[in-house]
């Protein structure tokens, strides 16, 4: 197999705040291949953002990345090595701060946020902006970049581009403006598009059509893709590849169709059975029990034990790091649950708990009820 893209190892970004420190990003790997659509998936707080973030290093004070390695096209993002006092230092070969901004974001990694006017300037024109976009990063004169950037606004399906192209941010619709963005990815032929939940504020036709013009672009230009998103269907339409993140850490990764058809975290469950679908009626749909705990103080042991309908003594106790549950042959399927047999914890011995998920409290409190009437 050719060497994956990006490759994220163990990647930790915190923030260091006066309540204390926030393990945002606590450990992560995965991998990114050529030409795929690789799914971050996860509620919020999760960590998804400021693992791609990381991805960049943009993290921001009080924010750092503590751990890990990045690999991009065989440059180090970033990695860390111990001197001979044995504290650790950037590696030689860690791209500098200027590499980075010169070198890698928007050119060779392009991302796009939820909401397209923190990118888009709204004092100047849509195609004004692209084509400067395109100027400053592509080297051409102002009549090419023009004549490129009426061809990318084209290209990601905006009707009537050559008029369009003097008109101002307001006067495009979420979904229209949206698209410009992924224009402005587009235009410099990165390798890898991050797009940070780009399609949540969008009306479902709308997200559906961006979507699909994704997986259209994706297959003409090769690019590869991060995708950022809470929503499983979003997921179901678009990726290839999926990693499922809980408080910082990846708990699930799969191909697509065996993270829907063969999951093996109970969190993954949760958020399946969360999610509208064509084969099910709404009152089959259960929300995930509980919240999110506070990143700052995450439960023992697997860190959605207080939340898990499956959690028993062992999962208070023992902190699962994902091992691949695949069969020999089969593609890879990490998971981070010690109901599996692979791990070997004596979760099938283990006393089950009670947990926000189990009915513990609700259970309780529906019995004492009962009897006072
Ligand atoms: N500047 C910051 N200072 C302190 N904590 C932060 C900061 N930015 C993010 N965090 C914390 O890091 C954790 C992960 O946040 P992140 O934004 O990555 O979540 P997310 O999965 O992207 O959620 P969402 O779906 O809401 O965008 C959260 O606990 C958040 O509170
Ligand atoms: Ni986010």
């Amino acid at each position: 197999m050719s060497e994956p893209l990006l490759s994220v190892r163990d990647l930790k970004t915190q923030f260091f705040t006066e309540d204390g420190t926030v393990r945002a990003v606590d450990g992560i790997s995965f991998d990114v291949n050529e030409g795929e659509i690789v799914g971050l998936v996860g509620e919020s707080g999760a960590g998804k953002s400021v693992a791609t973030s990381s991805i960049l290093r943009l993290v921001d004070s009080p924010g750092e990345i503590v751990g890990g390695e990045i690999e991009f096209k065989g440059e180090t993002i970033f990695g860390l090595e111990a001197d001979d006092d044995g504290e650790l230092r950037p590696r030689d070969e860690m791209l500098t701060e200027e590499e980075m901004r010169k070198q890698i974001r928007g050119r060779e990694i392009a991302i796009i946020f939820q909401d397209p006017m923190e990118s888009l300037n709204p004092v100047f024109t849509v195609g004004g902006q692209l084509r400067e976009f395109i100027e400053i990063n592509r080297g051409l004169d102002p009549d090419e970049a023009k004549a490129e950037a009426i061809d990318m606004l084209r290209e990601v399906g905006i009707p009537a581009p050559e008029s369009r192209y003097d008109e101002y941010p307001h006067q495009f619709s979420g979904g229209m403006r949206q698209r410009v963005l992924i224009a402005m990815a587009l235009a410099c032929q990165p390798d890898l598009i991050i797009a940070d939940e780009p399609t949540t504020a969008l009306d479902v036709t709308v997200e559906g059509e961006i979507l699909e013009m994704v997986t259209d672009l994706q297959e003409k230009y090769g690019t590869s893709f991060i995708w950022v998103t809470h929503d499983m269907s979003v997921v179901a339409e678009i990726c290839d590849r999926v990693n499922v993140m809980y408080l910082g850490e990846i708990i699930e990764q799969a191909e697509v169709d065996d993270l829907f058809y063969d999951t093996k975290h109970p969190y993954t469950s949760a958020l399946l059975d969360s999610m509208p679908r064509p084969d099910r009626t709404v009152d089959e749909l259960r929300p995930i029990e509980g919240v999110m705990p506070e990143a700052i103080d995450p439960p023992s042991g697997c860190r959605f034990h207080s939340r898990c309908p499956e959690a028993r003594e062992v999962c208070r106790e023992v902190h699962p790091e994902p091992r691949d549950l695949s069969e020999e042959g089969e593609a890879l399927h990490t998971a981070a649950c010690v109901k599996h047999d692979a791990f070997d914890v004596g979760y099938d011995e283990s006393p089950p708990i009670d947990t926000q998920a189990t009915g513990g409290f609700s259970a309780g409190f529906t019995e004492t009820g009962g009897e006072a009437e």
